[in-house]
């Protein structure tokens, strides 16, 4: 389990945490989500055991990170953002110094490499240095360096920043497979990474929380969910022929994809048929009516900035 109790952080007069709590049980992947400075990664050092919090306290397994940090260091592997390594080791010396300095050895520490090196795909790339691998390489390194020493909770710091499609869908795939019997935090920019590997997610500006909810509950609180959408030739026609719909409460016309909006009233989805019939019955020529499942970047954006009630 992963827990934060009222951590703050200052940097001079920059408070960069201010009073975050939350607990991240085994099976659950948190993601942090926020806008850039929203203080993240902040928090993630702090968890850590990399930075000393201002105050408040942060427990890895049930050990307080300021009072048993090697208990609480034992407990946890942690992904710092960027991935560093030493760049002119080889992944096979780099990943061995790792488990020496975690205190493994002989067979053990024989084993848990090759059961790392294997999960990771890394037998091609052992015995190159580690700043003439690719990115998505590297990152594979810094995960195999995190999950070692088979911690119970994992920090991920921006896991699959700057990898190529397939690459971050290789790690997203392995986060859920650990994920499965440990804790996993993870931060990250990318809204559909929340969808595809976190069970909760929590928005954070400012150095604040603003939402902390499953990923389909933050859908929930799209305007777009439960909207229909459509493709029409004369947007005039056909807003005319929609206007005042019972069951909706607006439309919009996107000039980013082309499409009109029909939005739902009272959380409950506009009906589809209702819409083709209205517009049908009006001789309005439409094309790719759908039902909207939200939109998360609407709601991050809402939360974050402010604008209007989340
Ligand atoms: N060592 C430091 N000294 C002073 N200010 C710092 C330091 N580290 C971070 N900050 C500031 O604290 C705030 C939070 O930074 P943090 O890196 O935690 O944010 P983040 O949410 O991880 O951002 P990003 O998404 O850009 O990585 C920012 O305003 C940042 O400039």
């Amino acid at each position: 389990m992963i827990e934060a109790n009222a951590l703050h952080k200052r940097y001079g007069r920059l408070l960069a945490v201010d009073d975050i709590s939350f607990k991240v049980e085994p099976g659950e992947v948190l993601g942090f989500l926020g806008p850039n400075g929203a203080g993240k990664s902040t928090t993630m050092k702090m968890i850590a055991g990399f930075l000393a919090p201002s105050a408040g306290t942060a427990r890895v397994c049930g050990h307080d990170v300021q009072r048993e940090p090697l208990a609480a260091r034992r407990a946890l592997g942690y992904l710092p953002e960027g991935a560093p390594a030493y760049g002119e080791m080889e992944p096979a010396a780099f990943l061995r110094f790792v488990g020496q300095v975690r205190g493994l050895r002989g067979e053990v520490l024989k084993s848990r490499l090759d059961a790392v090196i294997s999960r990771l795909a890394l037998g091609g790339v052992l015995r190159q240095p580690v700043d003439t691998l690719s990115k998505g390489f590297k990152r594979r390194v810094g995960l195999a360096a995190a999950i070692l020493h088979d911690p119970p909770a994992l920090i991920l710091d921006e896991p699959t920043d700057g990898l190529d499609p397939n690459q971050k869908h290789e790690v997203r795939t392995l986060i859920r497979e650990l994920a499965r019997e440990r804790t996993v935090l993870l931060s990250t920019h990318i809204l559909e990474e929340v969808e595809a590997v976190c069970t909760r997610a929590m928005i954070v500006a400012r150095g604040k929380v603003l939402a902390d909810a499953a990923p389909a509950e933050l859908l929930a609180r799209s305007r777009y969910q439960g909207a229909v959408s459509l493709q029409v030739e004369d947007s005039i026609a056909a807003r005319a022929a929609l206007e005042g719909m019972p069951g909706s409460s607006g439309l919009h016309h996107d000039g980013g994809d082309g499409r009109l909006y029909v939005f739902p009233q009272g959380g409950k989805p506009v009906s589809a048929e209702a819409v083709a019939e209205r517009l049908r019955q009006r001789g309005v020529a439409f094309s790719g009516l759908q039902t909207e499942r939200g939109r998360l970047d609407e709601v991050f954006r809402r939360i974050t900035t402010g604008e209007g009630a989340a």
